[in-house]
C-alpha cells in the first residue's frame, strides 16, 4: 500500500506546489490526477517516485519510506517505475532491445517472452526491430510505457502517458494497458487532462486545486456529484444556472431543447461533434451549452428543458 502522509513542498526559492496532501493507494488500485495546467499533477508523480526532498511528511510503499535525492546516489524508489513526458529512450537501438535492457539477460527465453507480451499490449509488433530514433513521438510514448513494465514494478507512475497518441491507437492502448495492469495488480498513478482516463478507467480521482487536494473520490461521484465548477470543467463544458435563486452546475447533456416550456433562449452559436451538435444559446443573458441532434441557425427562438434539478 501507498501512503502519502500530509507531505508539502515547494521547489526552492519558490512558493509551495504541494500543501499538506494525504492519501493512500492499495496495491492493483488506479489513481488518476487532474488539476489545471501547472497545478502540481507532474511534481507530485515525482514526490511519490523518491526524485524530490519533501519539505513536510513522509511517503511509504508498505513499510519501506521513500527518501529523496538528498538521501539516495540513484533517486528513484526500486519497485516503482515512472515515465515522464519525455520518455528517456535509446535512440540507436532497437524497440524490443529498449525493452530487454531491463531484463535478465541470464534467462534469454523468458525476457524474449516478455517482451513480446508487451510488444502486444502496446501493439508494437511490427515495429520490434526498428530503432527507436525512427519512431514517431507517439510510438517512442509507447514503447516508454512498456520499458516501464518490463520488470514488473508494484507502482506505475504515468504523466500524461498518451499526450502524442492518436485518438484510434489510444483507446486500444489504454484498455490493454489498465487491463494488464489490473490483471498483474500493479498500481497506477496517471496524471492526466484526459477526462477518459479518469471516468473509464480509475478506482479514484483525485483533484489538484490552489496547491491542495480538492477531492479524492471515485470518478462517478466526482462526476454526477461535482463539488464545484472547477471539477465539471475537467471533464465537459459546464453551465451554471441559477434557478429559483440556487445555483445549479449541468453539463451540456442535462439541457435539451424541447417543444414546450416557460424557458425560453435564443441560438448564439452552433458547433458540430460529430454525434450531435453543442448549440450555445443566451438565458436570461447567460450562455448555456446545450447538446442537441441538429444543427440550428443564430437567432433561432429555443425552449429549455433542465433534466437535473436538485
Ligand atoms: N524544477 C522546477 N523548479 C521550479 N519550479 C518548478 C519546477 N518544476 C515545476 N515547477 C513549478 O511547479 C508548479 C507545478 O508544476 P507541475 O509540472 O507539477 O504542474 P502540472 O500540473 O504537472 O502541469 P502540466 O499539466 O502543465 O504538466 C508550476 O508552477 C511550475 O512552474
Amino acid at each position: 500500500m501507498l501512503t502519502v502522509n500530509h507531505i508539502s513542498f515547494h521547489y526552492p526559492k519558490s512558493k509551495i506546489v504541494l500543501n499538506d496532501f494525504n492519501f493512500s493507494l492499495n496495491q492493483g488500485e488506479h489513481l488518476c490526477v487532474m488539476g489545471e495546467s501547472g497545478c502540481g499533477k507532474s511534481t507530485l508523480l515525482k514526490a511519490i517516485y523518491g526524485l524530490l526532498d519533501l519539505n513536510k511528511g513522509s511517503i511509504h510503499w508498505n513499510d519501506e519510506q521513500i527518501l529523496g535525492p538528498e538521501f539516495n546516489l540513484v533517486p528513484g524508489f526500486d519497485t516503482f517505475k515512472y515515465v515522464a513526458q519525455d520518455f528517456d529512450l535509446m535512440p540507436y537501438i532497437s524497440v524490443s532491445e529498449n525493452i530487454k535492457k531491463y531484463l535478465s539477460r541470464f534467462y534469454p527465453k523468458e525476457s524474449e517472452q516478455r517482451t513480446q507480451e508487451l510488444l502486444e499490449v502496446i501493439e508494437m509488433k511490427a515495429f520490434e526491430n526498428t530503432k527507436v530514433k525512427n519512431l514517431s513521438g507517439g510510438q517512442k510514448q509507447r514503447v516508454a510505457i512498456a520499458r516501464a513494465l518490463a520488470k514488473e514494478p508494484v507502482l506505475l507512475l504515468l504523466d500524461e502517458p498518451f499526450s502524442q497518441i492518436d485518438n484510434f491507437k489510444k483507446n486500444t492502448l489504454r484498455r490493454n494497458l489498465f487491463q494488464y495492469l489490473k490483471e498483474k495488480n500493479i498500481a497506477c498513478i496517471v496524471a492526466t487532462h484526459d477526462k477518459n482516463d479518469a471516468l473509464s478507467f480509475a478506482d479514484y480521482l483525485l483533484v489538484i486545486k490552489d496547491n491542495k487536494i480538492l477531492i479524492n473520490e471515485n470518478p462517478e461521484d466526482a462526476y454526477a456529484n461535482p463539488k464545484e465548477k472547477y471539477v465539471t470543467s475537467l471533464f465537459d463544458d459546464v453551465n451554471e444556472v441559477i434557478i429559483n435563486n440556487k445555483k445549479q452546475l449541468l453539463y451540456p447533456h442535462q439541457i435539451k431543447i424541447i417543444e414546450k416550456s416557460n424557458l425560453q433562449a435564443q441560438v448564439t452559436n452552433a458547433y458540430y461533434k460529430g454525434g450531435f451538435w453543442l448549440i450555445e444559446v443566451s438565458f436570461n443573458n447567460q450562455l448555456l451549452f446545450v447538446n442537441h441532434a441538429n444543427a440550428l441557425s443564430k437567432g433561432a427562438k429555443v425552449n429549455l428543458g433542465i433534466k437535473k434539478v436538485t
